[in-house]
């Protein structure tokens, strides 16, 4: 890219003719947060202590990391009547946003529900799948730098939709500031337990229990490089959904959108924490540089500007692209968790976008939409897993067991085949069951 008037601001214009431009990218994308040997070999010791200590370990780690005074796991659990005495403490305005958004999500979450399936054969066998919710989910709610009503709905509504038994949640509170939104949003979504827990610990508590925290079958939910990679540690001993590093967005761009609305959508992913990424890709050169204006005119007005300005220094990007079909490429290369197709017809892309955790479509479908209230998850895949992942939903609060029931018939017709491989494999009890029902 040429250099423009806006040479102030610190984020990397690139092209794709430029000879290096695959490597740069590479770079770009690059992200090792959860193998940090430090960050690895910290976890791995709260770990351990909350396993061999419970609820003293956590009251010790809270006290440390989120610098609190307390002295029992009393003082870090919420009721019932504090979660709904936050709810209708609520200003009717905050009160209304949150009930329409948690309505939009739970409606869309129900069109996610699998049913259970069987079928029967011509001899009476019948075959099929059994859909069953898990008994216990733990959601990781986080809490460090800002606060996040939403992502309570995002993770609590799939979860309740599914049928799960016992929701347990955990949400850190830095400084023993407890965020009122947080709390009714729990009470709105139907959670079971709070306490006020975030990090590596949380993790830890929701994994293996304690003497207060029960232990649950699964942990989902979105944090930062601690509780990932206490997630991927507990992976096993209990399930996850996915380890989720910073919100990206990737904005394509055909030139017809105001600049400004596109800066804004760039600063919406970036002001979440400094290793954030927002890129912007177009083929018109002109328009990039009127984005990249409004990006050093806007910057400046925003609240979290510092964050915003060393997330765009450190991982934003503007690419210049020959065509829209090196665009195309280039979504596909970078498999973003958030897509907006900022286009003039953006049904015609549809087709081609393999890898996309959300796909944002036309020039009013603000990333910012999705993130509160369109109704589909906010929690996605990060990183370019959006290549074998997909975001949070209803299935992963389920499980499926296969379901065999065979007519004397069909146990005569199953059995030959069975004794054949059986004997094939030198396992002569697998054969001589299949053949105890052979019809004689
Ligand atoms: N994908 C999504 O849907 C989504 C939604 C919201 C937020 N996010 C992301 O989640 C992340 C939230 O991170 P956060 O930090 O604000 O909150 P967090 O709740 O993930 O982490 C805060 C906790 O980290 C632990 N911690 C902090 N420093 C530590 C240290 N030195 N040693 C051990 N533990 C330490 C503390 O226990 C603290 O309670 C951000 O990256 C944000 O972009 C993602
Ligand atoms: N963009 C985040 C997911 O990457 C979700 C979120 C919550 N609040 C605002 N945004
Ligand atoms: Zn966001």
């Amino acid at each position: 890219m040429s250099p423009s008037p806006t040479d102030g601001v610190d984020i990397a214009r690139l092209t794709t003719s430029q000879a290096d431009f695959d490597r740069c990218l590479a770079d770009l994308l690059a992200w090792e947060g959860v193998s940090d040997a430090e960050v690895q070999r910290r976890v791995d010791e709260i770990l351990a202590a909350v396993k061999a200590q419970g609820d003293a370990a956590l009251v010790e780690y809270s006290n440390r990391f989120d610098r609190l005074a307390v002295t029992s796991m009393a003082e870090l659990t919420l009721s019932e009547g504090r979660l709904r005495q936050a709810f209708e403490g609520l200003p009717t305005e905050q009160r209304e946003a949150l009930s329409s958004a948690a309505e939009r999500i739970r409606a869309y979450h129900e069109h996610q529900k699998p049913a259970s399936w069987h079928y029967t054969e011509a001899d009476g066998t019948v075959l099929g799948q059994q859909v069953t919710p898990l008994d216990r989910a733990g959601i990781y709610v986080p809490g460090g730098k800002a606060a996040y009503p939403s992502s309570v709905l995002m993770n609590a509504i799939p979860a309740h939709v599914a049928g799960v038994r016992e929701i347990v949640m955990v949400v850190p509170t830095p400084d023993g500031i407890l965020n009122e939104l947080v709390l009714a949003a729990a009470y709105l979504a139907g959670v079971d337990h709070v306490f006020t827990l975030g990090g590596a610990q949380a993790v830890a508590a929701l994994a293996f229990g304690t003497e207060t925290v029960p232990r649950v079958d699964k942990v989902v939910g979105p944090g930062n490089i601690y509780v990932a990679t206490a997630k991927r540690a507990v992976f096993g001993q209990v399930g996850i959904d996915m380890i989720a590093g910073p919100s990206e967005i990737l904005v394509i761009s055909d030139g017809g959108t105001d600049p400004d609305w596109l800066a804004m959508d760039l600063f919406s992913q970036a002001e979440h924490d400094e290793d954030a990424q927002a890129v912007l890709v177009s083929w018109d050169l002109e328009h990039l540089q009127a984005v990249e204006a409004s990006i050093a005119r806007l910057l400046p007005t925003l609240e979290r500007a510092p964050i915003v300005r060393e997330s765009l220094a450190r991982r934003g990007a503007l690419i210049h692209c020959r065509d829209r079909d090196e665009a195309v490429a280039l979504i596909n290369r970078i498999a973003p968790e958030h897509l907006e197709l900022s286009v003039a017809n953006p049904e015609g892309w549809l087709s081609e976008v393999r890898h996309a955790g959300a796909i944002f479509m036309g020039r009013y479908t603000a990333e910012a939409l999705g993130d509160y209230c369109a109704g589909p998850n906010h929690v996605l895949p990060t990183s370019g897993t959006a290549r074998f992942s997909s975001p949070l939903g209803v299935y992963d609060f389920q499980k499926r067991s296969s379901i065999i029931h065979c007519s004397a018939e069909g146990a005569g017709e199953l059995g030959k085949v069975a004794s054949t491989l059986a004997r094939g494999e030198s396992l002569t009890a697998h054969a001589r069951s299949a053949e105890y029902r052979l019809t004689p």
